[in-house]
């Protein structure tokens, strides 16, 4: 299995304490681990250990099931205790259920450092949270019964056990926007979620644009902590982005009173409870305050809001400088927000935040100019800016542009190239749903100024990978299928000749996985390393094969120099993103699972997203293995009847799911629609048997589209598998496909909408 090693400690909120109260315990107990090696991809947040204390759910009245469910999802039995008290070191593999109405009696000596206090909560009960125990726990989930969101309890798991972070990614990314909405009532955001959010990387919630109906024709000044309690789940059951929890005081342009600083707290660390992924914290608020914010933040992240409307802001003044180092030091990235007179100062703004970017890496900056004369600051900042959408009711602050008026400005200023992007496919593909008509619409909605040009590619036959990537407006390619990384080289002149004859640059993840479908281009940053590629070779090679790169006209062939071709993999991405839409990762990190296909190759991704999710063992069917995956996956291969009834019989009591000895919890299979009567057979041989009544997962990436053959998804439903589908794999590939080649977030529900049923 992986090495292990240390990985920043993930505190978890305690008690919110009166505010004059003394300094909080940090009494986390974790074993935290982090994968070997990090693969190159730098979008993808990697599965972590995080928080293993034992998860005890405070369920309502009725409300029992609840406590199964947080089960099933962590990948852990469950059952009841009747206090807190009653927990102890036996229970370290369980989730444990506790009556809301017990554990009033002794939830504030809970003992913090072994239990991690869970208030669900079902809103359809039609009343509030109890307070005192809204107030003790350390975190609480609201939920609706009917429609249940179970990927949105999967997320809100992973993210406060800190088994999946996005801010990484998100900070590592070249640009992110975020969608600042400003709805009275979120419900009125839902119909057109999917469209409002494309292109941004997070989504803001104004609490205080939010107006909770009095019932008399009126609003109340500040929304209720339960009515916001409403508002977010709403917004979290519909979108898969992280949100910005913000409570905008009246002094910058928000709503929200000035003359309680406690009410911030109150509610801005109710978000963290709640689990919300980024807090806004202004930096008016007292020390005090945003201190305690920022040591009880768990993995939820700081954001902390400076806002001057005087217009008398400098950017060029040591005030500004100071206001930076004052909001870094509570914060895990920060935000600078000025109104200007002259377009100059937006040069001072550029002058200041490259300065920053120069001292003060470490903490991201978003920094833009308001009103007219700043817009050209919301082209040029790269981390989170805020961005408006036609859809929204008003914008939240003048001047702010959508994502697709920054793109076309920043086309116009020729900082956003028109670039050619391929999807390249094969001749067995012909008859598959066309996808250039999907791409247009992504590069439509986001305003982006590149074509996109479906060509078809035979190692050996026609088309050339040279002729198509070799072109200075070369934008990137996905393979469907994907090819093997040494057929791609082997058949290109042109690739073979990157990096002086060395090769081109794989991503840990293609080099692992052996397959290509995604070549991505990168401008060389200075910081590559020295190996880093020169695409552009000084001399052509001579040809060995058809790859003709210099079939073009000189004007238009010939990568600009400093510019580098990455061969990466975005399916495996696709595959984890699907096995944990309604899971924490936790349900696999050492489980067993079992991988059907027909050649190494077909495998290689799904057993790459297996590697991340740690599980811990894999029986293979149909394949060898390559060596390269021995390295962190335990592998046993199926040779004969009696080998597949040794590990179905394994822990047939069941109740070591997820403990890694365990019969099969995960079977993926990647045979052909032709096999679907022996999928079948053995997704029944592994079906839920015994006491457990945790459902098994089955991925089918097989794409049954004209199969007229058994769907072996159906009898793994029979068999009591959750079973999911190329489509869903599918669409979240596209969405890292699309991160990967123009840099931009849209949602897998969009990707699902634009691309109809059928999926590609
Ligand atoms: O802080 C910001 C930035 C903003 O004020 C803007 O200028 O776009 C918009 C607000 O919603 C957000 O909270």
């Amino acid at each position: 299995m992986a090495a292990v090693q240390q990985m920043e400690p993930v505190p978890t909120p305690v008690r919110p304490q009166s505010m004059n109260g003394g300094a909080y315990t940090k009494d986390i107990d974790m074993d935290a681990t982090s994968p070997p090696l990090r693969p190159s991809l730098p979008l993808c947040s990697e599965p972590q250990r995080g928080d293993t204390r034992i998860v005890v759910i405070m369920y309502g009245h009725g409300q029992e099931k609840i406590v199964g469910v947080f089960a099933e999802v962590l990948g852990k039995p469950s059952r009841m205790k009747s206090r807190f008290e009653d927990v102890g070191q036996e229970d370290r593999d369980w989730v444990i259920g506790v009556s809301a109405e017990s554990a009033k009696a002794d939830i504030a000596t809970r003992k913090r450092g072994m239990v991690v206090a869970i208030n669900a909560h079902c809103t359809g009960l039609g009343m509030p949270p109890d307070a005192y125990l809204s107030a003790q726990c350390d975190y609480e989930f609201l939920y609706t019964e009917t429609p249940f969101f179970r990927r949105d309890l999967a997320r809100f798991t992973s993210h406060i056990l800190g088994q999946l972070s996005q801010h990484q990614a998100l900070v590592a990314k070249p640009r992110t926007f975020i969608i600042s909405t400003t709805f009275p009532d979120v419900h009125a955001a839902l119909p057109n979620i999917d469209i409002l959010t494309v292109g941004a990387d997070a989504i803001e919630i104004r609490v205080d644009l939010l107006k909770e109906p009095r019932g008399d024709g009126t609003y109340s000044e500040v929304p209720s902590l339960s009515y916001v309690g409403e508002q977010v789940m709403l917004l979290r059951q519909r979108t898969e982005l992280p949100i910005i929890f913000t409570t905008r005081c009246t002094k910058e342009n928000g709503r929200f009173p000035m003359d309680n600083p406690g009410l911030y707290y109150d509610y801005l660390y109710r978000a963290i409870q709640w689990g919300v992924e980024y807090i806004d914290v202004e930096l008016w608020l007292p020390e005090e305050i945003r201190r305690k914010l920022y040591e009880q933040r768990g993995n939820s992240r700081i954001l902390s809001a400076f806002h001057d409307f005087s217009g008398t802001f400098k950017w060029t003044s040591e005030r500004a400088e100071s206001i930076f180092l004052e909001s870094r030091r509570y914060a895990d990235c920060v935000k600078m927000i000025a109104i200007i007179n002259d377009h100059n100062e937006n040069f001072e703004l550029e002058y200041f935040r490259s300065k920053i970017k120069a001292k003060f890496s470490d903490v991201p900056l978003s920094a833009v100019n308001m009103g007219e004369t700043g817009q050209w600051s919301r082209t040029l900042n790269k981390f989170f800016t805020p961005i408006t959408h036609p859809l929204l009711p008003i914008i939240a602050a003048p001047g702010q542009m959508s994502a697709a008026e920054i793109n076309q400005a920043l086309a116009m200023l020729g900082q956003l190239p028109r670039k050619s992007m391929y999807g390249i496919t094969s001749p067995s593909m012909r008859s598959a749903t066309p996808q250039a008509p999907f791409y247009e619409k992504c590069f439509n909605e986001l305003g982006l100024p590149h074509q996109f040009a479906v060509v078809e590619w035979q190692p050996k036959g026609y088309g050339s990978i040279g002729a198509w990537c070799n072109q200075k407006n070369f934008g990137g390619a996905y393979f469907n299928p994907a090819v093997s990384f040494k057929s791609l080289v082997a058949t290109s002149d042109f690739l073979s000749s990157l990096n002086n004859g060395a090769g081109p640059t794989l991503s840990e993840a293609a080099r692992l996985i052996g397959m290509v479908d995604t070549i991505v281009v990168r401008p060389n940053s200075s910081s590559a390393p020295a190996s880093a590629p020169a695409s552009n070779p000084s001399s052509p090679p001579r040809h060995r094969n058809e790859d003709s790169f210099s079939a073009l006209s000189p004007a238009q062939s010939g990568l600009p120099p400093n510019t580098s071709l990455i061969l990466d993999n975005a399916s495996w991405k696709g595959i984890l993103s699907t096995l944990t839409r309604d899971l924490a990762p936790s349900a696999y990190f050492g489980c067993a699972a079992v991988v059907l296909a027909s050649s190494a190759e077909d495998a290689a991704s799904a057993l790459f997203a297996l590697k991340a999710l740690k599980v811990g063992k894999v029986y293979t069917v149909g394949f060898k293995t390559p060596p390269a995956f021995g390295k962190d996956l335990l592998i046993e291969p199926f040779t004969s009847l009696e080998s597949i009834q040794r590990a179905r019989t394994i822990g047939a009591g069941g109740t070591d799911v997820g403990t890694g000895t365990g019969s099969p919890f995960l079977v993926v299979s990647a045979l052909g629609p032709e096999k679907s009567t022996l999928v079948g057979m053995l997704v029944r041989l592994f079906g839920s048997r015994g006491s457990t009544n945790a459902r098994k997962v089955f991925l089918d990436l097989a794409d049954r589209s004209a199969s007229r053959k058994g769907d072996p998804a159906l009898v793994a439903e029979q068999s009591g598998f959750a079973a999911y589908g190329a489509a869903d794999v599918t669409a979240f590939t596209t969405v890292e496909t699309l991160r990967l080649l123009v840099g931009q977030n849209v949602p897998y529900s969009f990707v699902r909408l634009a691309s109809g049923r059928t999926l590609f």
